[in-house]
Order: C-alpha cells, then structure tokens, then sequence
C-alpha cells in the first residue's frame, strides 16, 4: 500500500469520481515504499499535477487525469483538446502535453540540485533517476480511443504507452498489471534504490511549505533563514531539513471539523500548528485563533504569525490574556467571583457567554497548543469559539508535559468538553528536537519517576527518538547552591567556548528565588541575562534578544535552545512534595535542550535520587 497524501476522506468536495478511483488505485496496489501527493502545489510558480508518484525503486511519475467521455471529445490535436462541455465547447491542453509540461516545470527544480545529479558518464549533470509522465483516462476505454484515433499519426497524439485507460484501471486488473503499465512511463530502469535523503531532497524541493529552518515554517529561524528569491537557495546545505511523511500527512489532511495530535515532546506539534495556520488563514473568512497557556510560547508563537504575515487574520493569546481581550472587546467589567483574579477573569468570560454578550462562533478555528495544560472548564468555552458548522478546532496535547493541573493524563474525556475526536486522533511519538542521549534519559528518569509511587501507574505516550547523537547530560550533585552556581559558570564558559551566543543557552530554575539567585551571580560575572519572571516579562520573550534567558520551569514550555542548565532541580518546595508533578516538570525542563543538558541539585531527596539513579 502507498503512502497517499492527502488522505482519500480528507479529498475536497470538487475531486472528480474518476480521480477518487485513481487515487484509491494507487493507495491501495501500489509497492508500500511509494509516496503518491494529489493536487498539491510545486514550488513557487505553484503549478498543480494531479498525481506526482514517487517510488524509491523506480523513480518519479507525473500523472493528469480526466473524467472525459469519449463522445464528448470533438477534436483532438497535438496541442489541444476541444471538448463539449454544458457550456458549450471548450478547449483545453492536451492532456498528455499538460503532463508533460507540469513534469519538466517540476524537475527544473531538482535538476539544480548537485546532490540530485548524475556524476559521471555521458549523462553527468542530468537526474540520476529516472522519470516520466503520462495521463490517466478514468472514463475512456482502450477500444473507445482506438476507435477515434486510427492512423499512426493519430495515435501520436495520445500515445499508446503513456495513456492509462478506464479498462486498466478496473477492479478487475491486478496490481502488478496496474504497476506495470505506471513503470513503463519511466525512462528506464533504476540501478540502486533512491536514498532516503534524495527522497527528503525531492521533497524539499518540490513542497517548501514542509520545510523546517526555511523562511516559511521554521519555528526557531536561524539567522542563515533570509528569504530566498527563488526556490533555489544559492548554496544548499547538505543537510535539509524536512517534516517527515506522517507529519506531513497530518498537516495535510486535518481538514474541516475537530482534530486531535497526540504528541510526545518534540515531535512537531507547534510546527504542524504554523502549518495549519498559514493553510487557514489562506481559505477562511473569520479570523483564526491560536492558544495555549503559557504566556511565552503565546510571545514565541506570536512572532512567528507576523514573521508569516498573519496577523491580521490569527489571533494570539495565552488562556487568560485571550480572556481579558474578550472582556474589552465586548466592553464588560471583570466580575469580582473569587479572590484569584486570573480565576475572575474566566469566570467573568463564561457568565458573560452564557448571558451571550459575548458571541459564541467568532472564529473560523480555533488552534490549541500544549492543550494539556488547559482545564475542561476553559476547553468548553473555547470549543464553543469555533464556528459550529464549518470551524475546525484542533487540540494538540502530550500527557507527560501535564504540569499544571495535578492530573494523570488529560484527566476528562475529550468529548465531554466539546472535541469530537473519536476517529480523529493522530499519535506522533518520534521526538525531532533532543538528542538521543538527552531523551533517553529524561525518558528513563520519568519512567523512574511514576514508577517509584506505587498509587501513581500513569501511562504516558512513550517517546522515540529521531535526534542526533551528543553528549550524554551532566548531572552535578554538589553540596549548596553555591556550588552548583560555580559548575554552572564553568559549564557556559565551556559553552561559549563552543561558539554558542547567549540566546542558545538557557537557565531552568524551580522556584523564583532561585532565579534571582542566578540573577546575581550573573550579574556579578558581568554575563548579560534577563529574567522572565513577571507576565509581563515572558510576553516580551524574544528568542532573538541575545542576553542568557532564566525561566522558571513552567514557562520554559514549547521553547527550546542548544544547552540548557536545569538548576535546583531537585527542590521539592514548589511541587508541594509529589514526586509525580516534580518528575513531569523536570522532564518538561530535560526536554528544552537540544544538544547539551546540564542538571545541578543540592538537596538531598527521594527526587535527588531519581535524577542522579543510573
Ligand atoms: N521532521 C522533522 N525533522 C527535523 N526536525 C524536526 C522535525 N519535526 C520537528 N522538528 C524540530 O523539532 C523541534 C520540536 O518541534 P515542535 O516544537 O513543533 O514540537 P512539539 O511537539 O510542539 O514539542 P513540545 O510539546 O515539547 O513543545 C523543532 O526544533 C522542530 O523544528
């Protein structure tokens, strides 16, 4: 079976029966290794193949497929086709010229790329794969078209081997009869299968809205993320980076209605998120809302929707903010519920619903990030945002990064507060952003953790790792805070060392005393830093500002940077001594390092001793 991309029931209304049927054709007798993208836009001239089939043991096919019927063709040419349609007689380009010329436009973009090219003999410079084009004819028999095209310079216009008709495509035909026919398009034969980083590079090449670290998706851009005028950049990296299928897959095919990603830390949520957004905001009328609750990943998303231009039409906010912005939006007063004001503000939103003098349905779809974070009171309220016949909502979660409500899993129903997801839940569990040694042993040290309380069995969603190789985390088990504030100044001198600015590296702390006890200690080593303690602080985040970031754990969530010291760590205080809820926002803590982790602790504890276990 092939990978089809989109999904068959994520297909658009206008897809004509005959190409469902081929699309169902190729999914299901195709060899598994194959990749078959329907009506998906090549690179920036944005042209639109029906069927572009990439099979790593043969190579590339480019296929147009029509519904016509035979009777309704009233000439035929080289160059066109006129055709009776209810409006009268169109023309239209000949199929297989329409084929053929999609197929060149699309392999101009390969054709620069040296990684691509033959790299000696007569053929040197050119594809080294081959490829080919050819049309499907979903309604059009073989002996109908032999009728109509006799003579050998008739045949020439719909050449017998690159025609695909409706008898070849019946239930009837077999897969490897089917396959053969497609193959035959090919050129010739391939020698060696296709690598997976030629397949990556094709289709980096060909779908720059799946790239990561380029102008349009990037999450963090790096400063090499300048806009390119063309597809091309000037000198490629060796090394592109690309959503993976499933991810792409997904992206493509959450559609209308309520969606849900289940996704381990890492495994691209958030870019997954920015993807929907851009594709949104393109189709909808309303405006689009993305939330989640931590105040600087709302700053860090933010900045990506203008880097993209969106602003206008998605709006962003962390739970309480979005809540405020309702109240003034609609000109209400906060109500005075209870003595928590960020409690008052929720409150003050759902009355004002319930009353409806705040508008239910305001947005065309509503995003949810780190939706585990959220309660289901909150989740009710914005299921209810989304406009209820054509919104979409999409809730992403990962159980294991739950910290702030004291909860195994998401702990309601996902129906109960409104998502429809029976059917719709998409598992990521590969984990893109540690290294392997980092993952394995926040993994381990969490897996540790639940363990060790025996009325705490929570089942978490497992990673698996798809990072590169680095060094293993250092823990340092010291004696006071002033000694873990010593290693921690030797470990960014080493770090500095490596070439790394301030903003790549960050400080991780407990509680916000130990925050501001770094502060000094920075202070006083002249290291440029900057504290985002206060809300108001974490909304100006910027990951561009290049002075060393100190966080307290939580709002750490959805960021990430090259090395990360996880300080204090094995304080208790802040989690009211439950080792779960401790263990859930290290881990959340572990995870914001890509490459480098340090973890220094002073305390001694039973959570001392499940980070420092082997
Ligand atoms: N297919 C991929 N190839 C390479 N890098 C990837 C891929 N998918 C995601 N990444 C990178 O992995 C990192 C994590 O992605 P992202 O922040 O979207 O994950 P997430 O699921 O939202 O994580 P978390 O829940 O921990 O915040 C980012 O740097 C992203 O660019």
């Amino acid at each position: 079976m092939a990978i089809l991309i989109p999904k068959l029931n994520s297909f658009p209304a206008y897809v004509t029966a005959g190409e469902r049927r081929v699309a169902r054709r190729l999914e299901s007798d195709l060899e598994e290794q194959c990749l078959c993208w329907y009506d998906i836009a090549v690179g920036s001239k944005r042209r639109y193949p029906d069927f572009i089939v990439l099979n790593p043991e043969r190579g590339l096919l480019f296929l147009e497929v029509k519904d016509w019927k035979i009777d309704n063709i009233h000439a035929l040419t080289h160059k066109e086709v006129e055709y009776r349609c209810e409006s009268g007689i169109k023309t239209f380009c000949n199929p297989v010229e329409q084929a053929r010329q999609g197929a060149y436009a699309a392999l101009k973009l390969l054709e620069q790329d040296a990684a691509l090219q033959q790299q000696h003999g007569a053929h040197q410079g050119k594809l080294s794969f081959p490829y080919g084009y050819g049309v499907i004819l979903s309604n059009i028999t073989r002996k109908q078209l032999d009728a109509v095209l006799i003579t050998d310079e008739q045949k020439a216009i719909l050449p017998p081997e690159l025609v695909i008709c409706k008898d070849d495509i019946k239930e009837s035909v077999s897969a490897e009869t089917l396959q053969n026919k497609l193959w035959a398009m090919l050129r010739y034969r391939l020698q060696a299968p296709l690598s997976a980083e030629k397949i990556d590079r094709i289709r980096w090449h060909f779908y720059p809205e799946i790239r990561i670290d380029s102008k349009q998706l990037s999450l963090f851009p790096t400063e090499n993320d300048q806009p390119s005028p063309s597809d091309l950049p000037v000198a490629l990296p060796d090394i592109l980076k690309i959503m993976d299928p499933q991810q792409e897959i997904l992206a493509r095919s959450l559609g209308e209605g309520h969606r849900v990603i289940h996704g381990v830390a890492g495994s691209g949520k958030t870019l997954i998120l920015i993807y929907r957004c851009i594709h949104l905001a393109e189709v909808l009328t309303q405006p689009v809302l993305v939330i989640c609750y931590n105040i600087s990943l709302a700053a860090i998303l933010k900045s990506r929707i203008k880097q993209h231009g969106l602003e206008e039409k998605v709006q962003v906010y962390n739970f309480h903010s979005w809540c405020s912005y309702q109240l003034r939006k609609h000109t209400l007063s906060k109500l005075n519920t209870s003595e928590n004001t960020y409690d008052d503000l929720f409150r003050s939103v759902e009355h004002y619903i319930n009353e409806e003098k705040i508008a239910s349905e305001q947005y065309g779809a509503v995003l949810i990030d780190e939706g585990h974070d959220l309660r289901a009171e909150w989740l009710n309220v914005l299921t209810k945002m989304t406009n209820e016949r054509s919104g979409s909502l999409l809730f992403m979660y990962d159980d294991a990064q739950s910290i702030y409500n004291k909860r195994e899993n998401l702990g309601f129903s996902l129906a109960s507060v409104g998502i429809q997801a029976q059917g719709r839940t998409t598992i990521l569990k590969l984990n893109y952003r540690n290294s392997q040694q980092i993952l394995h042993f926040s993994r381990n040290f969490l897996q540790r953790a639940f363990d060790s309380t025996s009325q705490h069995k929570t089942e978490v969603l497992q990673p698996e790792s798809a990072g590169t190789y680095g060094p293993e985390p250092e823990i340092q088990r010291v004696d006071k805070l002033a000694a873990e504030a010593r290693q921690v100044l030797e470990w960014l001198d080493h770090q500095r060392n490596q070439g790394l600015r301030w903003k790549d590296i960050a400080i991780l702390c407990p509680l916000a005393k130990t925050g501001k006890y770094f502060c000094s200690v920075l202070k006083s080593h002249d290291i440029p830093h900057y504290f985002y303690e206060k809300p108001e602080d974490k909304k100006l985040y910027d990951p561009q500002d290049d002075r060393l970031p100190l966080f307290i754990i939580p709002s750490s969530k959805g960021l990430e940077f090259h090395s990360v010291a996880v300080v204090n760590s094995s304080e208790m205080d802040y989690v009211k001594s439950d080792i779960n809820e401790a263990a859930k926002k290290l881990y959340v803590a572990f995870t914001r390092a890509t490459h480098q982790l340090l973890v220094t602790l002073h305390q001694d504890n039973a959570l001392a001793d499940l980070i420092t276990a082997k």
